[in-house]
């Protein structure tokens, strides 16, 4: 493990302190453990997840590690060209690889990441989609790792359903292992600062097109603001970003935008970026693995019944607000999110 931290954090850079929370007590539904993820998730939205005391807590993170451990063999090791070669799934519209600028040697020069599908790699069905032989002999990795941060997931869900006096499964059903859905496992690189080769920002500001999102990352750069932080021109200010130290044995939770859509905006979707790494720890190559759980395919994107919600408003001349399904919604975000990534490499990078 010594590898994943290369530098130490930096003790002089403003950081937040987010409340840490048990998986043990989560997992026994323990009444203050939820009611505190619950005061989270309507207020910042992250939070760290002790992985590490609770049996299925630890195996999360280790396979975790595992994934990270296939990014580092791979990214470094393979040409964008090479890379390119694993094909997008038609189902959904995730790039299963992303990545902007290429240098003259044909490498990575800023964010590059993977997406794998989780429903066509737990599948038997034939799907479109199939690991390029350089990802194929990681597959098993790939697959523990989507079964236990799917588990994970399920645990914040219920909790979340429990809390809002929603029934046992109105949101733990929507989001089943084994459900069409564009649920994936991400596992990115952020290349260290080279002299001369400097992107700000390895992810612009956004919130996930996710219902729950987990990470795993080993070194800094990711960023959430401090509450309130908007100028009077709507722009998050600069000084108003601070840092989230990696915690070793935890995972970084947040909500993304399905949980305000499903709630009425009662659950909060956190809104982050991701810069280079602080300090020393800036020339070194960044990784972090996310799950993102999303609805499956079918369900549609509207407010559920509850006391604790409130009900969705109609438009201006009273006709009900137009329902996507998961499916046509997560398509729209992931587009939103692209379009912003590709304005920003625009303005910013430099190259
Ligand atoms: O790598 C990170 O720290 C965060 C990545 C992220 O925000 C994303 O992929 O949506
Ligand atoms: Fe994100």
């Amino acid at each position: 493990m010594e590898e994943f931290y290369p530098a130490p954090w930096p003790e002089d850079v403003p950081t937040i302190e987010l409340e840490k929370i048990s998986m043990a007590k989560l997992m026994e539904l323990d009444e203050e453990e939820c009611a505190r993820v619950f005061r989270i998730c309507t207020s910042e939205g992250f939070f760290y997840l002790n992985m590490l005391d609770h049996p299925q807590g630890q195996q999360m993170y280790e396979n975790a590690c595992l994934a990270c451990q296939v990014g580092r063999d791979v990214f470094p090791n393979k040409t964008v060209e090479e890379k390119r070669t694993i094909t997008n799934r038609l189902m959904a519209p995730l790039q299963s690889y992303f990545t902007q600028f290429v240098d003259a040697d044909g490498h990575a020069m800023f964010t590059e990441y993977i997406n794998i599908p989780q429903y066509e790699m737990l599948t038997d069905e034939k799907t479109d989609f199939e690991l390029p032989p350089w990802l194929a002999p990681y597959a098993e990795e790939f697959k523990w790792t989507l079964q236990s941060g799917n588990m994970v997931a399920n645990v914040v869900l219920s909790v979340l359903e429990k809390e809002l006096k929603l029934p046992a499964g109105a949101f733990t059903d929507l989001h089943r292992l084994h459900d069409q859905s564009s649920d994936f496992l991400r596992v990115l690189r952020y290349p260290g600062a080279k002299p001369g080769n400097q992107d700000p920002l390895g992810f612009p500001a956004h919130k996930d097109a996710t219902s729950v999102s987990i990470l795993f990352t080993w070194l800094g750069g990711l960023q959430i603001t401090k509450k309130d932080a908007m100028t009077a021109q709507g722009a998050e200010s600069e000084e108003n970003w601070l840092w989230v130290k990696p915690m070793p044995g935890c995972a970084i939770v947040n909500l993304g935008d399905a949980m305000e859509v499903f709630t009425n905006q009662v659950l909060k979707s956190g809104k982050h970026r991701v810069v280079k790494a602080p300090g020393a720890q800036k020339p070194f190559d960044k990784y972090s693995v996310l799950i993102g759980t999303r609805p499956k395919n079918d369900v549609l994107m509207q407010p559920l019944e509850s006391p604790l919600i409130p009900r969705a408003e109609k438009s201006e001349n009273g006709s009900e607000p137009a329902v996507l399904t998961s499916k046509a919604w997560g398509a729209m975000k992931v587009r939103m999110v692209g379009e912003a990534m590709a304005k920003h490499a625009k303005k910013e990078a430099v190259y």
